[in-house]
């Protein structure tokens, strides 16, 4: 694991944005784990979640023309990213995102921002299921733009509807590339790290036995 990684790991844990426990995920499942970023709730986290991001999509190499960020999370997840890529890389990117319920007046319509146009860098927190991803390919579709890549802080390397992992599929349906700031097994070796974790890594493991992706 990479020094970048570890402080990332020490970051989200530090604000809680990792945390352990049941949770109830968007897929149904129950898991030992969870990532709120959310939580990354003060100025100065937002400013150092888009160094994170920002530096990824640097180190990827991957041509895109907006950026863009799903409703919710996604939204200030876009954002911190272009300001990130502004103040450090010196790239004035275009950024969109959705909203979850069309607007009918104004200017109407459930995007804002940039044009959802061109090759697209979608950035969110977590993929699980993929079912996020799907959604947001419908509206990238309908725009005549195309998906050319997507960056996420925690890849749960969980099956998504069939036996690949839920990146694959996505991968692979929408011939586009995933990259992740970290992923499970990033998460399971901070852990079996620290002995004071112990009790946490029992459960990470069990739940990737029954939906992990080598399950
Ligand atoms: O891969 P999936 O199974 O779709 O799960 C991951 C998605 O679930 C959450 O979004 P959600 O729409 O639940 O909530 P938000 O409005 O808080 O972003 C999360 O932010 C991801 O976008
Ligand atoms: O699968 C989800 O719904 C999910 C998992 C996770 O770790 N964080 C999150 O916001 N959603």
């Amino acid at each position: 694991m990479k020094q970048f990684q570890i402080d990332f790991i020490e970051f989200a844990l530090s604000r809680q944005v990792l945390k352990f426990g049941s949770f109830t995920l968007k897929s149904g499942r129950t898991s030992p784990y969870f990532f709120n970023a959310g939580l990354f709730n003060t100025g100065s986290d937002l400013a150092k979640l888009g160094r994170f991001y920002a530096a990824a999509l640097h180190d990827a190499a991957l041509e895109f023309d907006v950026l863009f960020g799903p409703a919710y999370k996604g939204i200030p997840i876009a954002t911190t990213t272009a300001v990130a890529l502004a103040d450090h890389y010196n790239l004035d990117v275009p950024y969109c995102f959705n909203r979850k319920e069309a607007k009918t007046h104004g200017e109407g319509g459930n995007l804002v921002g940039s044009p959802l146009k061109g090759r697209i860098m979608l950035v969110d927190d977590v993929i699980t299921a993929g079912t996020a991803i799907r959604e947001s390919m419908q509206l990238i579709q309908a725009q005549g733009a195309e998906l050319t890549g997507v960056l996420i802080a925690l890849d749960r390397q969980e099956r998504g509807q069939g036996e690949l992992s839920a990146i694959q599929e996505v991968e692979r349906d929408f011939n586009t590339k995933v990259i992740s700031i970290i992923s499970l097994p990033d998460l399971i070796s901070y852990l079996a790290d620290k002995p004071d974790m112990a009790k946490h890594l029992d459960a990470v493991k069990a739940y990737r036995a029954q939906y992990g992706v080598n399950a």
